[in-house]
């Protein structure tokens, strides 16, 4: 990407001659003794995740997650490891997981980040089933929607956003996580289905990325609308037991997932549009967010006469000769004194104003 003045790219690890120099770049190198272990609470293929504690000099001690490479992992997993740990050190945003520091000059090597307390988001949304009502979702999803409109602006291109990969902490805010770039064989357990290029978690994958591999933030949009189809339906498996193969098949012939139970139809309309082939046309997360921010907001913007009247047939002005007539047309009715203490009796009056 040419760099526009002011905008930040991330750089892609990839570039540098070896992992350990990228690290090196954007990620602190930790002492390991300052890091306790406490409790395993996660696991991948090549090491698990634990919950810890860690003193930095002149710090209070602070919880921590840890993800461990285990020794017994090939040197490809290695490179993966640090790619992860150089992409996570450059990104500073509320709603992304902060990496606090990387262990690399001992085995197991360590990546650090701050604590999420409520662990992933599909687990928070499984355990609230029912219990969190619409503006606690739509702050959930207002969190994920603004993390990745700051990766976007980074021109960084995710790949895996799902409910999954998202974290929840203490305050309920949501934020990005998982950037292991190149999709490794089984590294997540949704990655089912194999293409020549490694394995993609069909079901939140766009199509034009399915089918010719081409990702951009346009597919990340995809995803989103199902990550947010996962937030209103409490973290549902998205089309349910289909095989991947009748997934890809009936997407590509049109389908689309049913807004879930008592989910208003204008957030059903806005993963719609996530979900729309053509990946120009779908919004931007920066609409997302602006969207999602006034229903929070005002609240009645999201049940459906709201949408109705927005909806309504264009207006024959010609039915109308007065200001009165027209404002109680549009439902504006109370408006009408405003015209008329400002002087404007006739409609005439007001077509010169527009
Ligand atoms: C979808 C992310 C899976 C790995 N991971 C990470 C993480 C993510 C990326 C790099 C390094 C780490 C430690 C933090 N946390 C956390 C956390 O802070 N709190 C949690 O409860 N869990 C389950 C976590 N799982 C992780």
């Amino acid at each position: 990407f040419p760099l526009i003045p002011g905008e930040k790219n991330y750089i892609d690890p990839t570039t540098y001659d070896n992992p350990e120099r990228a690290v090196s770049e954007f990620a602190k190198e930790l002492d390991r003794n300052l890091i306790k272990l406490e409790a395993i609470i996660g696991g991948g293929e090549f090491g698990d995740v634990y919950k810890g504690d860690m003193k930095l000099p002149g710090q209070p001690s602070m919880k921590v997650a840890i993800k461990t490479l285990k020794a017994g992992a090939t040197r490809k997993n290695r490179t993966d490891f640090l790619i992860e740990a150089s992409v996570m050190g450059q990104f500073k945003h509320i709603n992304v997981i902060t990496l606090e520091g990387v262990v690399t000059k001992t085995t197991p090597l360590l990546i650090v980040t701050e604590f999420m307390e409520n662990g992933s988001l599909d687990k928070y949304l499984k355990e609230n089933d029912g219990v969190l009502k619409a503006p606690q979702l739509l702050g959930l999803a207002q969190g994920v929607a603004s993390g990745m409109e700051y990766l976007a602006g980074m021109h960084f291109v995710h790949r895996d956003l799902a409910a999954r990969n998202v974290l929840v902490n203490a305050n309920l805010a949501c934020k990005v996580a998982d950037f292991g770039l190149s999709r490794d064989i089984g590294n997540t357990a949704e990655s089912e289905y194999e293409t020549q290029g490694g394995k993609i978690p069909v079901r939140w994958t766009a199509p034009e990325a399915i089918t010719y591999r081409k990702f951009s933030t346009a597919s990340d949009i995809w995803s989103y609308g199902i990550l947010l189809w996962e937030i209103m339906s409490f973290a549902e498996r998205p089309y349910w037991n289909w095989g991947n193969e009748e997934v890809m098949k009936r997407v590509a012939e049109g389908y689309r997932l049913p807004p879930p139970m008592n989910c208003p139809k204008t957030v059903h309309q806005l993963m719609k549009e996530c979900w729309l082939t053509d990946r120009t046309k779908r919004p931007a997360f920066k609409e997302i967010v602006r969207i999602i921010e006034e229903w929070i907001k005002y609240p009645e913007k999201l049940n459906e006469d709201y949408i109705k009247v927005r909806r309504t047939e264009p207006l024959d002005y010609a039915a109308f000769t007065s200001i009165k007539d027209w404002l109680e047309a549009i439902k504006m009715g109370m408006y009408a004194s405003n015209f008329s203490k400002a002087g404007y009796e006739e409609l005439s009056d007001v077509a010169q104003l527009t």
